[in-house]
């Protein structure tokens, strides 16, 4: 199997029509913005591509693309919306030459000139793998940052690869030889972040039986990749806020100032644009974390992937056959056509169960297709006859113990496989499953 490394004989350059946007109305009326790349962004915040004064408009109100021969309107979950005529838009596709009403700002969208996008030269970027126009021009963007010491944020569903492209930013950087460091701040509980992030001395906190090094100090001179950062409490954005701009911070209980030399990558599912929008993200962490903002697209929008991701996982799983002899032509167009809601780490799970069981298994259905329970049909049974705070906590444990067998079934009983399927800490997990008596 050589899907590390696949060259496609494509050209190294993407042609791609871009748009213009000029304002007919409110008081930003006359300005004008032609893109550099596929996208606008369209806000008061600085970071916009098209930065307008009128305080009608939002932060970050709303995110133009080029979609063959139309224009992709997203609102980004702005405050007054985005309209064309008397309908509201949340999102859709409008032809060149529609005006957009933002408030009291109103816009048309026009065709730019063309521009050629650069792409990476080859499917493979350190452990990354991908020969869809979309990947290699994400691969590009990697190489482009990773020489950078900026903040990057990554923004893509969940299994998209944002911790392998972390990884990449990290292997491809001057910082390569140092520490990499991850702390997934959506899986420890809330009461121990600060302390995961900072470290705390002895005795900082009942419990608290010996120091402890936060990831900080962990990563120093190297980097430091913060999943799931919009599931961070208030509080702690802004003691992180106060790190990244003083480079100085002290260990929980500790009165030493320690200083910190380290690029900090940050991965979420959510568009942070819209929780800062709604004021539950600190619009100036925003700033520090996304100097560079990477949007890694769900599998569906790249389906050309696919084929060599599954060469790639059944390669690493330690398949050398053809891959037409475990995947017939038949079965990669169903590949091709599922809509793979867990994105690679789906299809990942997928071509090592075909190795493993030598047949391929049945695709799971994706919510809302045939035969999905309908949509007003409660998941689980609810007991009203309790009262509220009685009855979440019956419903969030039979959750709990439902979860763990099957996710212990399915790992053949193996707890690091398990936490690593779940996207959990190992630990935590450990304690879910004392908790509820399942080891
Ligand atoms: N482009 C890719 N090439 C090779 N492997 C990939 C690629 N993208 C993802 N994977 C694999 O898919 C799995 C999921 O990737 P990863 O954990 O990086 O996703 P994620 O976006 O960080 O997910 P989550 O948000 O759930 O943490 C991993 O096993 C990873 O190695």
């Amino acid at each position: 199997m050589s899907s590390g490394t696949t060259r496609p004989d494509r050209p190294v350059g993407l042609p791609i029509r871009t748009l213009t946007i000029e304002v007919l109305g409110g008081p930003d009326e006359g300005r004008a913005h032609t893109a550099d790349g596929e996208t606008v962004t369209v806000g008061t915040a600085e970071s916009n591509e098209l930065r307008l004064a009128d305080p009608t408009v939002s932060r970050y109100h709303l995110e133009l693309s080029r979609k063959g021969d139309r224009v992709a309107v997203a609102d980004l979950g702005s405050t007054n919306g985005t309209a064309v005529g008397p309908v509201l838009l949340e999102r859709g596709t409008v032809a060149p030459g529609t005006v957009l009403t933002l408030g009291r700002t109103s816009l048309r969208v026009g065709d730019g000139p063309t521009r050629t996008l650069s792409l990476h030269d080859s499917g493979a970027l350190g452990p990354l793998r991908g020969q869809s126009a979309p990947m290699r021009r994400l691969m590009a963007q990697i190489l482009r940052a990773a020489r950078t010491d900026a903040s990057v944020l990554l923004q893509g569903e969940s299994g998209t690869g944002k911790e392998l492209i972390a990884r990449a930013l990290h292997d491809e950087s001057p910082r390569a030889k140092k520490p990499f460091v991850t702390l997934d701040c959506g899986v420890i509980s809330p009461g121990l972040v600060a302390s995961e992030l900072f470290g705390h001395e002895r005795g900082a906190f009942t419990g608290a039986e010996r120091r402890h090094l936060g990831v900080f100090e962990r990563a120093q001179g190297g980097t430091l990749f913060l999943d799931e950062i919009g599931e961070l409490s208030p509080a702690l954005q802004t003691a992180l806020l106060g790190v990244l701009e003083r480079r100085r911070f002290r260990r929980l209980g500790g009165s030493e100032e320690l200083s910190v030399d380290v690029r900090v990558i940050s991965a979420t599912h959510r568009d942070l644009r819209a929780e800062v929008n709604a004021n539950t993200f600190r619009l100036d962490l925003y700033y520090r974390l996304a100097v560079v903002r990477l949007e890694v697209p769900p599998l569906h929008q790249r389906v050309e992937d696919i084929p060599l991701l599954v060469e790639h996982f059944l390669g690493e799983a330690g398949y050398t056959g053809p891959l037409s002899a475990l995947v017939p032509p038949p079965l990669m167009a169903t590949l091709l056509a599922h809509r793979w809601p867990g994105n690679v780490r789906e299809l990942r799970n997928y071509a090592e169960a075909i190795l493993a069981m030598g047949e391929p298994p049945a695709l799971e259905q994706a919510a809302g297709g045939p035969g999905a329970a309908p949509a007003s049909a409660p998941a689980v049974a609810l007991p009203l006859e309790q009262g509220y705070r009685e009855a979440r906590q019956k419903v969030l444990e039979d959750f709990e113990v439902q979860f763990l067998k099957a996710l212990m079934e399915r790992a053949g009983t193996n707890v690091s496989l398990a936490a690593r399927l779940a996207r959990m800490d190992r630990s935590y997990l450990i304690d879910l499953l004392h908790r509820h008596h399942l080891r």
